[in-house]
């Protein structure tokens, strides 16, 4: 059974939602799935003055948990076309992982937000590809096998990199069902393809 571990940072809501999305097609291949966020590193006035959550249902997690898992999976919102700094603070202090090559060989994936369709969230899941890449880990995304990423008929997220949802710049819109879908898929095609790597 794959050991999966989905890592999150999310200020409203978004990506967490997203993040239960992806850890409940895992656990439908069968994997056992961890959930879990990195730290807040926005100042208090910040958080406070752009409301960002406080109320949060899952662990941080430490640095050295990631060698324990088969995948990892990295849910992040969009910050000016980049992962926010949230997560990019994580894995800046990751250096003694890559130092011994902890995570090579470890497959991962990203999902992502951003408040508007072309906002940036697919340039924010290669931000995060490119961390996953060089500490070794091998990539899988969101194939067309997902069809609902086709669909024209409403505003949709997903891509071949990975997962996203669109927020609106309010923030009001939550994950769609589709988009939902979409996470879905993922989180069970890395699981079942962590579940092959693993042997
Ligand atoms: C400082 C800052 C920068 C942002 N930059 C972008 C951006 O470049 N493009 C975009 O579409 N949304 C941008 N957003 C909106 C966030 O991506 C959006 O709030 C987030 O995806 C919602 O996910 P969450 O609820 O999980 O935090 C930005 C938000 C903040 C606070």
């Amino acid at each position: 059974m794959a050991k999966v571990l989905v890592l999150y940072y999310s200020s409203y809501g978004h990506i967490e939602t997203m993040a239960k999305a992806v850890a409940e097609g895992a656990e439908g291949a069968g994997a056992s799935v961890d959930i879990k966020r990195v730290p807040e590193t926005a100042p208090e006035e910040v958080v406070k003055a752009a409301h960002f959550k406080t109320d949060h249902p899952y662990p941080v997690c430490e640095i050295d948990e990631l060698v324990g898992y088969d995948a990892i999976v990295v849910g992040v919102p969009t910050r000016y076309g980049n992962m926010a700094s949230q997560m990019q603070s994580f894995w800046d202090r990751t250096g003694p992982l890559w130092a011994r090559g902890a995570l090579v060989g470890k497959v991962g994936g990203a999902f992502s937000s951003s408040a508007t369709q072309h906002g940036g969230n697919e340039t924010t899941l290669i931000s995060a590809i490119k961390t996953l890449l060089h500490h070794g880990l091998m990539i899988v995304g969101l194939p067309y096998a997902y069809q609902g990423q086709m669909n024209m008929d409403e505003i949709v997220g997903g891509s071949p990199y990975g997962a996203t949802t669109i927020a609106k710049g309010d923030g009001s819109r939550m994950p769609s069902q589709l988009e939902l879908d979409g996470a879905r898929f993922q989180g069970r095609h890395i699981a079942e393809i962590a579940a092959k790597v693993a042997g």
